[in-house]
């Protein structure tokens, strides 16, 4: 390790679907956090690390802030102002298709408000999505809205996680903005996330793909075990995945399985090449669909799902 080397944490903040789950698999470069066309999705602090020669960057990703009408909600929202004061840096993503709101600046204002305030990085997402014309004035929007409630961008970058574009530019100006530091992670490790957060996130994931707009806050996923299996050639191993899809009520269950079982058999195919690709071994995926009433408002079930 050289003098000079930085290294630190950050985080990507903004509305639902602003393109952060996205643009941390692009920085990191392999798929960790979950990313999928329903809003708030993303459940878990995982974790992407990008190391270079120069320093490491380790980002974390949060759930968004939410109206806490639930137990869950509370407890989300008490992850995220925790994260928010433990990075160096936060990337508050503005995607360059959608004006900047009063949810935004809510996001803003509260990172505003910690005593321990990380550096801000202005990030205009989604820039394939728009114009030129349209891109620049997002962009004078994203510096008034700095004006407007007394904070400072330390940087202020256009990008697209989808099209590739700026992403180099994105990865430098975190690594910039940290502290030297310590390599905190060995190099060649991507997340420190344990597989079986990533087996739940691919699945629920899967689940997630095509379902109407209510159920992504009604789906858990647990995994009840994962075994070799026995007896398998050494040069073609066997890894037996159980897991359960945790709903709320018996109608979502019955959307979850779907007709003669065939929602269910296509989230568990998509699932399993995804989880094939991640231990890069074969599995063999046993989805399992219960109900747990009201999970998100008990606290007893909540430990148990590991909120
Ligand atoms: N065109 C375009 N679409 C993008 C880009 N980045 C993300 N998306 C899409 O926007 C949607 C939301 O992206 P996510 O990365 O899941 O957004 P998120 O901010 O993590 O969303 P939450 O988990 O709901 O907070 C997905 O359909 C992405 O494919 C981009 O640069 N360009």
């Amino acid at each position: 390790m050289t003098d000079g080397y930085k290294s630190g944490f950050a985080c990507f903040v903004g509305r639902p679907n602003a393109g952060k789950s996205t643009l941390t698999n692009v920085l990191v470069g392999q798929k960790i956090a979950i990313s999928s066309s329903k809003p708030q999705t993303t459940r878990h602090a995982v974790r992407g690390i990008v190391t270079r020669e120069d320093g490491q960057l380790v980002l974390i990703d949060t759930p968004g802030l939410h109206r806490p009408r639930t137990l869950l909600g509370q407890r989300l929202n008490d992850l995220v102002f925790e994260t928010w004061s433990e990075v160096d840096v936060v990337g508050v993503c503005l995607p360059c298709d959608q004006r900047i709101g009063p949810g935004d600046k809510f996001i803003i204002s509260e990172i505003a408000k910690l005593s321990n305030k990380p550096t801000l990085v202005a990030l205009a997402t989604k820039t394939d999505l728009v114009s030129k014309e349209r891109q620049l004035s997002h962009l004078v929007d994203v510096g008034a809205v700095a004006e407007e409630l007394g904070i400072e961008w330390a940087e202020v970058i256009p990008c697209s996680a989808t099209a590739g574009t700026q992403i180099d530019e994105v990865r430098d100006a975190l690594l910039n903005l940290l502290p030297e530091g310590p390599m905190y992670y060995p190099d060649g490790e991507i997340t420190d996330e344990p597989e079986e957060t990533l087996i739940a996130e691919l699945i629920r994931e899967a689940a997630l793909e095509g379902v109407r707009d209510e159920l992504p806050h009604s789906i858990a996923v647990v995994i009840d075990e994962i075994l070799p299996r026995p007896d398998r050639p050494e040069d073609k191993p066997l890894t037996d995945i159980f897991a359960s899809i945790v709903v709320e009520r018996e109608s979502q269950k019955g959307i979850i399985i779907g007709h003669r079982g065939a929602r269910l058999k296509e989230i568990g195919a998509t699932a399993r090449e995804q989880i094939n690709r991640l231990l890069g071994t074969r599995v063999h995926l046993s989805l399992h669909v219960k109900v747990l009433k009201e999970w998100q408002r008990d606290a007893k079930y909540l430990n148990r799902l590991g909120f």
